[in-house]
């Protein structure tokens, strides 16, 4: 497979592959102190994985910053930053066209929607020409749909139904309009912080992509910066981008994490999921009270497992 692509040109099954043993670091853990793994992003696993997709680079090494300025010297040189092979840091923001523009062409063959470009799921850049246009097939779509339970669509109380549902179901996937670059608008900074950095219980609310229905919770997002910290807001953005969408919670892990890492080349990123689907509580196996955890633990919190401790001592702690 080649990793030279674009992260937004990679299908969701492309990210699981190269990231899916990130998930249950218990599965990897190795021990080594985090004196020395702090400067070690080395996968324990086979190459077909996180080491195919996620390399430690030294700074020699790194690929140029896209804006051509000097990198401030790194902390600690021996540190090297997690970075997407298939990808470059992010730009900033200077109003010109985005290096992020999708090469791909979308994949939807749904009628009506020729010119959209964001159907891939993965894409962190798509720029539909504007959603609203699908206002008014969505609202048909949900007044057959009332027809269909037997309801009158046009009784009083039904009447602006399908259009508030349709606007209402464009909220919440509002993710798709949504791209990395104008969500962080330039708040990468320089700075000489090489501790943890942990924001937790973010909430989140998604959409299960299997049945329709909502699933809610809580993310906590930890990174390990090398030399660039992001601005603290910017986290939850990211997570908005993401959970705004059709989702299935294991790849929301996964794509908060790759996110972060696109923002900040950090030497590890750890993304911890806890959920509750309405498709499991209010239909189906009936579960009111099941949880589920999903984490993603990229480069040092997957190597090193003080690293991750400490992650998850911070996230735990009330
Ligand atoms: N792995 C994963 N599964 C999910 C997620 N959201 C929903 N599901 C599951 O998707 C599965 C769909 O299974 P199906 O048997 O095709 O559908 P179903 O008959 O509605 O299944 P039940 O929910 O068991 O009634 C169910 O097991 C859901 O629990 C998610 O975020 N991750
Ligand atoms: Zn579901």
């Amino acid at each position: 497979m080649s990793f030279t692509r674009q992260l937004s040109e990679m299908s969701a099954s492309e990210l699981n592959d190269a990231i899916d043993d990130t998930n249950f670091p218990q599965a990897h853990i190795i021990s080594r102190g985090r004196n020395n793994s702090v400067c070690s992003t080395s996968s324990t696993s086979g190459t077909s994985s996180l080491a195919d997709r996620v390399v430690a680079q030294p700074e020699e090494t790194q690929p140029p910053s896209s804006t051509g300025s000097e990198e401030p010297a790194p902390i600690n040189p021996n540190r090297p930053r997690l970075i997407l092979k298939s990808s470059t840091s992010i730009p900033e923001n200077d109003g010109t066209q985005s290096s992020l523009t999708p090469q791909t062409p979308r994949t939807s063959t749904t009628p009506g929607h020729e010119n959209c470009t964001f159907h891939h799921d993965l894409e962190l850049d798509h720029k539909p020409p504007t959603r609203e246009a699908l206002l008014p097939d969505m609202a048909r779509s949900y007044r057959l749909l009332l027809g269909g339970l037997g309801e009158n669509p046009d009784r009083q109380g039904l009447i602006k139904t399908p259009e508030r549902a349709a606007k209402a179901m464009l909220y919440f996937t509002k993710g798709y309009d949504q791209n990395l670059e104008d969500v962080l608008n330039g708040a990468v900074f320089d700075e000489d912080h090489d501790e943890m950095v942990v924001v937790k219980d973010i909430e989140m609310f998604s959409m299960c992509e299997h049945h329709l229905v909502p699933f809610y919770g809580k993310v906590s997002i930890g990174y390990l910066p090398c030399n660039k910290i992001l601005g603290l807001s910017k986290l939850a953005r990211i997570v908005e981008i993401f959970s705004r969408r059709l989702q299935v919670q294991e790849r929301l892990t996964k794509q908060i994490a790759v996110a972060v890492t696109q923002a900040v080349q950090p030497a590890g990123v750890a993304v911890v999921v806890e959920g509750v689907h309405m498709c499991m509580v209010m239909r189906g196996v009936q579960k009111i009270n099941s949880k589920t955890v999903t984490s993603t633990m990229l480069g040092v919190f997957r190597d090193d497992p003080k690293t991750r401790e400490e992650f998850l001592n911070l996230v735990n702690s009330k």
